[in-house]
């Protein structure tokens, strides 16, 4: 059997699917560009998130979807902030079935966690990371990269102090977000970036350790992607070495899946963990598209792209 952008189906029946999108970044202002002049339809990506909705519920096997973050841009009217979350959620919840989110940064420079944890209906609305299990074989891990953050948390808040700290220290522009004169792997420290928290690095420890005692494969999901093999180097988590020596301390991890960087990006680790970075609803030009869904067996993810998003086929090598 064929699918849409060229996987073939190797016959057996996966043990389960879900369905994926990320940065739909709406905003209800005429189209644009990113800050290195990629264009950027702020109106069409509602319309790209309501055709994956209306496709995954065609599908009628997603037993769940994932939105790995940047739901509203970050130049929507502030007084328009509240609303455009919740159009974009109410098209989510078209959904037949749940919808796990994460935030990125699109998503704080409008609403503090406060108000969005709730609005996203995270499973603990004071805490973005979380676990959940859909069948005993797996489970799915979902990090805060925003945890260290100089966006998000109040000014005073000791993140906040923490992040600015870290980048005074690691960026000397006075523009945080530019990485002029910063060489190689350091181009990351930049203020639309974050971090994981030392609390959050022991939770992963940990949970890695219960899914390795359970028999279980993970999933790691991140707005901000964990590879430098899978993106720009200007979109890399800021403490992704300290978050990969976790993961590839346990065999259990097979994929980890991202968003942010929005052009996508496909790698395989030293460890042999994939790393795949999903392509930006907000960069489809009306008429195309960008969501997937990914069915999961036993021995590798097969993701299903639709359009803009890249289908990809990640086989586990250990
Ligand atoms: N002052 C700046 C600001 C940004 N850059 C570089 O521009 C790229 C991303 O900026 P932008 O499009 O505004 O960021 P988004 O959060 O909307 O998107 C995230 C990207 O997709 C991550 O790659 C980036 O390369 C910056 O370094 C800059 O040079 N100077």
């Amino acid at each position: 059997m064929g699918y849409p952008n060229g996987l073939v189906s190797q016959g057996k029946q996966p043990l389960f699917s879900f369905g994926v999108i990320t940065d739909v970044q709406y905003a209800d202002i005429p189209d644009g560009r990113s800050f290195l002049g990629v264009p950027r339809y702020y109106r069409n990506s509602i319309r790209v998130l309501q055709k994956a909705v209306q496709n995954w519920n065609n599908h009628q096997n997603l037993i769940f979807s994932i939105n790995l973050g940047d739901i509203v841009d970050g130049y929507c009217p502030k007084d328009q902030s509240l609303d455009a979350v919740k159009k974009v959620v109410k098209e989510f919840d078209n959904f037949n079935g749940p919808v796990y989110h994460m935030i990125g940064n699109h998503c704080l420079y409008n609403l503090p966690r406060s108000k969005l944890l709730p609005l996203l209906s995270f499973p603990n609305v004071d805490c973005a990371y979380f676990d959940f299990s859909p069948i005993p074989e797996y489970r799915f891990v979902v990090l805060d990269g925003y945890d260290i953050s100089a966006i998000g948390w109040p000014q005073d808040h000791p993140h906040t102090i923490e992040a600015l700290n870290f980048l005074n220290e690691k960026n000397p522009n006075s523009d945080k977000n530019s990485p002029n004169g910063l060489m190689d792997l350091e181009r990351r420290f930049l203020k639309f970036n974050g971090g994981v928290g030392k609390e959050q690095l022991k939770w992963l420890d940990k949970t890695l350790q219960d899914a390795t005692n359970s028999n279980q494969k993970v999933i790691v999901c991140c707005h901000v992607p964990l590879d430098p093999g899978a993106t720009s180097k200007e979109a890399l988590l800021w403490n992704c070495d300290e978050v990969m020596d976790v993961i590839h301390r346990y065999d259990c991890v097979k994929v980890c899946l991202g968003g942010h960087d929005h052009k996508g990006g496909h790698s395989v680790d030293s460890c042999g963990v994939h790393h795949r970075v999903l392509e930006a609803a907000l960069e489809c030009p009306p008429g195309t598209d960008a969501f997937g869904y990914i069915d999961v067996y036993e021995d590798r993810l097969s993701l299903i792209g639709t359009d803009r998003m890249a289908s990809c086929e990640m086989v586990f090598n250990r």
